[in-house]
């Protein structure tokens, strides 16, 4: 019936249960690796749970207070005084006094420590975000990262305070009342705790369900905000075909594909929750009628009687508060099960153990027989590829579209690391060389520059974080942006809004050069850096790039091969490698591809 039920709940679409490497990790598994979280805060954890035990005697008094009353009033009437009756008030009022100030400090430092995990985590997972290659980055959507950085911490924040302190209190509590049950009545006890076995294995049923249609519905939130991430970056695109109503469609197949989800995840929650509740009336049954039978065999009396019902009910709001809990058991398991899914991730470049940092840098690169593809089982994007670029030369690489000229390029600040062969700076290999010191001497130009939202002044800054406002001029200056910066509102402290909206192409383009100016690096990559502007603006970008070029080893891919025409060598790159190499002239006498391309492009143009 079940089966049934949830069949008619959704049509579904399988999510990944398992990482990228087809794991899966045990709740034992979750556990173990979250625990060490706590560890800077255990002073904090250890008063949390002395607060805890706190709350919990003091709810456990009750009924003892209850039973030692109703048993004086039977069997010793007389003994039953004002004075005591003021001296248990007295008693219960210091118990209530205790039990409030734990509760203030629980929802207080316990919030705050799980804040405090919250933001370990965070800042953990963002730094080893940052360790991860492109080579992820191409596979992965910015859109589900967000959620685990976000939406899905905050659930374990909730986990990583009340897992601690639900379990302790309802695993006292219940061991305490089934001790406390136990020496008020043996045989009734052992008849009510006989339900509690089968009670347990039902909940460990549903869990499992729960957390797979948890981590299903979470899936599903990442994959929303990454259309939803897909679109707003796109709205240029999306305005200019009129597709406001296809994404509109696509957002809310996605969003209804969440509820689905979600009216799963709440069908294996609440028949959870209606089972255990069962089980609940079955016991309080159990102990009405079995306990009315003891009493009418003189089994028990009726103070121990009332105590008993009181211990149970306490026993019983322990249960509840646990079922009650696993909801956020789950959403935290869930949590943190996504977030071991990026930190399991390794990056697959990294700093050799005898990495040394670059020193005085020439720039002369050699690609020793370098083969590469993209994946394992993928082709060949590079084979064989031999290389010599003295130190200032000045590089230019042509080619059909697909060529590797991109990729053969991304070799060399270890954007991706060789197959087979070797790319050397200076003689020595880049895997041997520090990763942060490498790519420091190399510049990067390409098409379509990021830019960051903020100011003008703080995105050229990017290029040496800490530079001074008379450098940054110097750098905008020299790639001939500093008099369209001056005409903006606010000059240098003009906001640019995100990626750079409110600039044109090439104004972008020139703000992405002069920050490579105050990087000033000896290695220069240029990729189509002006293939996106309109002549009159790739003419200016072209004379900042011409400064920039100047005294620096050059590697300029260019689909405009007039922009080319001066360079000390052009390579003409073709699926099968270097097909030819040479200077303008000597390309063009001898007749071969790249003459074929540049009367192409003269016929176009
Ligand atoms: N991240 C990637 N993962 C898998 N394959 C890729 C990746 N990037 C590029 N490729 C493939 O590698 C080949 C070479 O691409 P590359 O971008 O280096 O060519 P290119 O010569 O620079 O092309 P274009 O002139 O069009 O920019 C192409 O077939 C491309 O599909």
């Amino acid at each position: 019936m079940l089966k049934a039920a949830k069949k008619n709940l959704i049509e579904r679409t399988r999510y990944p249960l398992t990482d990228s490497h087809g794991r899966t990790r045990s709740t034992r598994e979750l556990l173990r690796r979250f625990v060490p979280y706590f560890r800077p805060y255990l002073p904090v954890l250890i008063f949390d749970l002395f607060c805890a035990a706190l709350t919990t005697i003091c709810e456990l008094a009750l009924p003892v207070i209850v039973r030692y009353v109703t048993n004086l009033a039977q069997y010793n009437l007389s003994a039953l005084t004002v004075s005591v009756i003021v001296r248990i008030g007295l008693l219960y009022l210091v118990l209530r006094i205790i039990d409030t100030a734990g509760a203030y400090f629980m929802a207080n430092i316990g919030h705050v420590m799980g804040a405090r995990i919250e933001t370990d985590m965070r800042r953990e997972l963002f730094a080893h975000l940052q360790t991860l290659s492109f080579r992820y980055y191409a596979n992965a959507k910015v859109g589900q990262l967000m959620a685990r950085i976000t939406s899905d911490l905050f659930d374990v924040t909730e986990f990583a305070h009340h897992c601690p302190e639900e379990f302790f209190i309802a695993g006292v509590k219940i061991a305490v009342s089934f001790v406390i049950l136990l020496s008020v009545n043996v045989p009734l006890t052992l008849v009510t705790f006989a339900v509690l076995p089968i009670m347990l294995l039902c909940c460990y049923k549903f869990n499992r369900r729960m957390r797979e249609t948890f981590k299903e519905s979470r899936w599903q939130v990442g994959e929303i905000n990454a259309q939803v991430e897909d679109s707003l970056l796109g709205i240029r695109v999306v305005k200019s075909f009129a597709q406001e109503e296809t994404e509109q469609q696509k957002f809310d197949e996605g969003n209804r594909r969440w509820l689905a989800l979600k009216k799963l995840n709440y069908f294996w929650m609440g028949g959870f929750q209606a089972t255990t509740r069962g089980f609940d009336g079955l016991m309080n049954l159990v102990v009405l009628v079995c306990g009315s039978l003891f009493l009418l065999r003189g089994a028990i009396v009726p103070g121990d009687f009332v105590a008993y019902l009181l211990y149970v009910q306490t026993l019983l709001t322990s249960i509840r508060r646990i079922v009650e809990f696993a909801e956020q058991f789950q959403r935290g398991m869930t949590g943190i099960d996504r977030f071991l899914e990026i930190m399991d991730e390794q990056p697959d470049i990294t700093d050799s153990p005898h990495a040394i940092p670059c020193e005085h840098v020439r720039g002369e690169i050699d690609f020793d027989d370098v083969s590469f593809s993209y994946e394992d089982d993928a082709g060949e994007v590079l084979g064989h590829i031999n290389l010599h670029v003295d130190a200032g030369q000045n590089i230019a690489i042509v080619g059909p579209s697909g060529g590797g000229k991109t990729t053969l390029c991304n070799l060399i600040p270890r954007f991706y690391d060789v197959t087979s062969g070797s790319v050397r700076l200076d003689g020595t290999d880049v895997r041997d060389l520090q990763l942060h010191s490498l790519r420091s001497h190399i510049g990067v130009v390409q098409q379509d520059n990021y830019l960051f939202s903020g100011t003008v002044l703080h995105n050229i800054e990017y290029g040496r974080p800490g530079a001074s406002r008379e450098d940054i001029i110097r750098a905008a200056k020299l790639a001939g942006a500093h008099e369209f910066i001056s005409a903006l509102p606010n000059g240098y402290d003009t906001f640019i809004g995100e990626r750079g909206v409110k600039l044109s192409g090439g104004q972008k383009q020139r703000i992405s050069i002069a920050r490579v100016f105050l990087k000033d690096p000896p290695v220069l990559i240029l990729d189509e850096a002006t293939s996106a502007l309109d002549n009159e603006s790739e003419r200016i970008v072209q004379q900042s790039l011409d400064t920039l070029a100047r005294g620096r080893t050059v590697f300029t891919i260019a689909h405009r091969l007039t922009t080319i025409r001066g360079a000390d060598r052009i390579l003409v790159l073709t699926a099968d490698g270097i097909a030819e190499q040479g200077t303008h002239d000597e390309l063009i006498a001898k007749g071969g591809i790249y003459k074929e391309l540049y009367s192409m492009y003269s016929d176009m143009r």
